[in-house]
């Protein structure tokens, strides 16, 4: 509470966030090699256990475990992805790997707040509270985890079917989140979806002077205009304020391809035979599924106008319960109380708890039933991930430390008859 950086302090935290930055970790070839080096080097200097599990050749996933006083007791993990999406390096302002530092504090880097910034803020605030003499009574875990951005399956797909993930006995996990503009925090207690999939017409070829029904191109269009007629409709819920970006189904169309190529281009004058469009959609977790399906079967793909579709990436919305992947954030889950006191008692504010609109590796714990939240601090920061110019201000990124310091220790002084004989089951 109250706590504060020396300025040697501060240039210390902000300089490894830098050294973790600068490793070029982007897809498709990203090094996790040498983040796994780093992030051990970072582990061995907190004297934290540290374990690599290479579920998958290449794709380490780095587990660091700091032992709690009281083991039987359900633990903390403290999860994070080391890959970044790709940049293109000539749009922005400072080199995407650099970790400028400019005269403002901003500091620009890929992974800046996706989500390097959060898994260098657990060991900041991890060495913080060890310098402090805190004692944990739950074990807390720090995951370190690849492939996030590409869906997960190798990453923490991998880690949560594992054996040694069983053994853990995690009560609870905290993922990313999203930057805030405004002065509170955000948090996220679910998230969508990814449905991916491609529509395939077929119809008959002929010369493009002719006016016929039943072309590929023209089922095709017919498609994209019901399916555009239901985004407006979804967007609309949106800008009116009915509901939240998370709480809609989104669609969005992500390729056209139809055509007789040429080596120059394309034939002019022949009516293909066949044409295919690509759809992401995000579908709520509290959406019927079944209901969308049925639209996607029935309009925007009817068998009846020699339509078909393929699911390339179709993510339940269910848990292994059969219940929306959903945290409870109200009173009922203390979970959701001890992290809104942290905050509260290391200066923060959260905003009201959110869908996230995208993916996260958040789902995969989700899907398992345990309680997880979606938190990266910072506030009064523009929503960059994925964007030119990504950058985190230097005082947020301390600031974040100081909310994680509240929120660990908080978690791990966590005593608690019901969740203790939960644990021996
Ligand atoms: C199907 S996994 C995709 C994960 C990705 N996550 C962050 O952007 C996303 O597109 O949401
Ligand atoms: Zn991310
Ligand atoms: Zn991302």
């Amino acid at each position: 509470k109250g706590a504060t950086f020396t300025s040697d302090e501060a240039d210390r935290a902000i300089f490894r966030f830098q050294e973790y930055l600068r490793i070029d970790t982007a897809h498709p070839t990203p090094d996790y090699a040498s983040a796994a080096t780093f992030l051990r080097a970072q582990a061995d200097s907190l004297s934290l256990r540290h374990e690599t599990l290479e579920f998958v050749p290449g794709k380490p996933v780095l587990l660091l475990k700091w032992p709690g006083r009281r083991p039987s007791l359900p633990s903390v993990l403290l999860n994070s992805h080391t890959d970044v999406v790709p940049s293109e390096p000539h749009k922005w302002t400072h080199p995407p790997f650099s970790a400028a530092l400019d005269s403002g504090g901003n500091i620009y880097a890929r992974g800046s707040q996706d989500m390097k910034c959060v898994g260098i803020q657990y060991l900041e605030a991890v060495r913080r509270l060890k310098a402090a003499g805190f004692a944990p009574d739950r074990t807390i875990y720090l995951s370190f985890v690849p492939d996030e951005e590409i869906g997960g399956t190798d990453g923490a797909g991998a880690f949560v079917a594992s054996d040694a993930f069983k053994k853990l006995g995690i009560g609870v996990v905290l993922d990313e989140g999203l930057a805030s503009p405004r002065p509170e925090f955000r948090v996220f207690y679910g998230e969508r979806s990814p449905w991916w999939f491609v529509i395939r017409s077929r119809g008959a070829p002929g010369h493009g002077a002719k006016l016929y029904d039943g072309t590929a191109m023209e089922n095709a269009m017919r498609s994209v205009e019901a399916v555009r007629r239901f985004r407006a409709a979804q967007f609309d819920l949106v800008k009116t304020g009915a509901k939240a970006e998370g709480e809609v189904v989104s669609v969005n169309l992500v390729y056209l391809k139809a055509g007789t190529p040429t080596p120059t281009g394309f034939v002019m004058n022949l009516q293909p035979s066949e044409a295919e469009v690509g759809l992401d959609v995000r579908v709520p977790p509290n959406a019927d599924p079944q209901a969308l399906e049925k639209r996607i079967a029935e309009e925007w793909a009817p068998s009846s106008r020699n339509m078909t579709y393929e699911f390339k990436q179709k993510v339940s919305v269910y848990d292994m319960f059969g219940k929306p992947a959903l945290t409870v954030a109200n009173s009922s889950n203390p979970w959701w109380t001890l992290l809104e006191e942290a905050v509260k008692n290391a200066g923060g504010k959260l905003s009201k708890p959110e869908i996230f609109p995208a993916s996260t590796d958040a789902r995969y714990f989700r899907e398992l039933g345990i309680p997880a939240f979606g938190f990266s601090p910072m506030a009064n920061t523009p929503i960059l991930l994925h964007d030119h110019n990504e950058f985190l201000n230097k005082d947020e990124y301390l600031k974040g430390i100081t909310m994680y310091e509240s929120i660990i220790k908080a978690f791990a002084s966590y005593n608690d008859k019901d969740t203790e004989s939960k644990a021996e089951l």
